[in-house]
């Protein structure tokens, strides 16, 4: 069975499948001080507590923060025996290559999202995904990923307002009942959620208007369904889809290796 973890700047993602088969997602919060003893003990307790039976024999890692790779690494070694597949290094092979300027390095998310949005959908696509930062990829029609855009996160945009103004709380977002808001929280939701909305649906518009061709947009992260509501921009909402595509490159992967 492989283990696919999908480490973001806020969460952490845990999924296991058995080939193309999914069995189980959990998530915590990522800290790279979490040790590879302590994620074998939250993730067997997982197990038991909903009897998941599963002997994993194979792992692969995405991960936007690189200090958390040592540990994930250490826990696959030590507890399933198996060396993981890193996204983004040199020996995890993708079925198209990135192409962006020589020498940047692409976020192994957006890689992974690339490639599950391409083997649903085909091409061009722009996935969107939620998350710390909100990622817009662009995916061209031989699947390859192409470029995109990188905006501020929903809630780091909340917690900028915080932080930089002494008269503003903290405040989670929500969709507010009308866009003029009549208290400061109400205010800030406002200028979050449909900032957001129009920040979305602005720059899904200029890439449309830059590749002058019809454009697929997917949507995914926690916060999709939530904006999904006021726009129709999406053609699709799919919170699997990040674990998709890293289960797609494991697979790939070992084609290549038993070819
Ligand atoms: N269903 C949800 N409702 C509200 N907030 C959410 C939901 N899912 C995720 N979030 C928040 O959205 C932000 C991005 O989360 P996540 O997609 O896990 O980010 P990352 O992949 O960067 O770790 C976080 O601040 C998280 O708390
Ligand atoms: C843009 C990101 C921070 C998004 O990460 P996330 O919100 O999932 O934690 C990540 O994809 C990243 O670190 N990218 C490197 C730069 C790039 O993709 O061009
Ligand atoms: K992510």
């Amino acid at each position: 069975m492989l283990l696919a973890i999908d480490c973001g700047n806020t969460n952490t993602v845990f999924s296991i499948w058995t080939g193309d088969r999914f069995i189980a997602t959990w998530r915590i919060a990522t800290d790279h001080k979490r040790t590879a003893d302590e994620y074998h003990v939250w993730l067997s307790s997982l197990m038991m507590l909903t009897r998941t039976e599963a002997t994993i024999t194979d792992a692969i890692i995405s991960s936007t923060v690189p200090r958390v790779v040592f540990n994930l690494r250490v826990l696959c070694n030590r507890y399933f025996d198996c060396r993981p597949l890193v996204v983004g290094k040199p020996e995890c092979r993708l079925p198209v290559a990135p192409r962006v300027d020589q020498g940047t390095t692409v976020g192994p998310d957006r890689l992974v999202n690339t490639v599950g949005a391409h083997d649903r959908h085909g091409g061009d696509l722009i996935v969107v995904d939620f998350g710390t930062a909100t990622t817009f990829d662009v995916v061209d029609t031989d699947g390859a990923y192409i470029g995109g855009v990188i905006a501020p996160g929903v809630n780091l945009s909340l917690e900028a307002l915080h932080m930089a103004a002494a008269a503003l709380p903290h405040v989670d977002i929500s969709r507010p009942a009308r866009a003029i808001g009549t208290n400061t929280v109400a205010c800030m939701q406002s200028g979050v959620y449909w900032g957001y909305i129009g920040l979305v649906e602005g720059i899904v518009r200029e890439v449309r208007k830059e590749r002058d061709r019809p454009m697929k947009v997917i949507a995914t992260g926690g916060l999709a369904s939530l904006f999904a509501q006021d726009t129709e921009l999406f053609d699709s909402v799919e919170d699997d889809l990040t674990m998709h595509g890293l289960m797609l490159i494991d697979r790939y992967n070992k084609e290549l290796e038993t070819a």
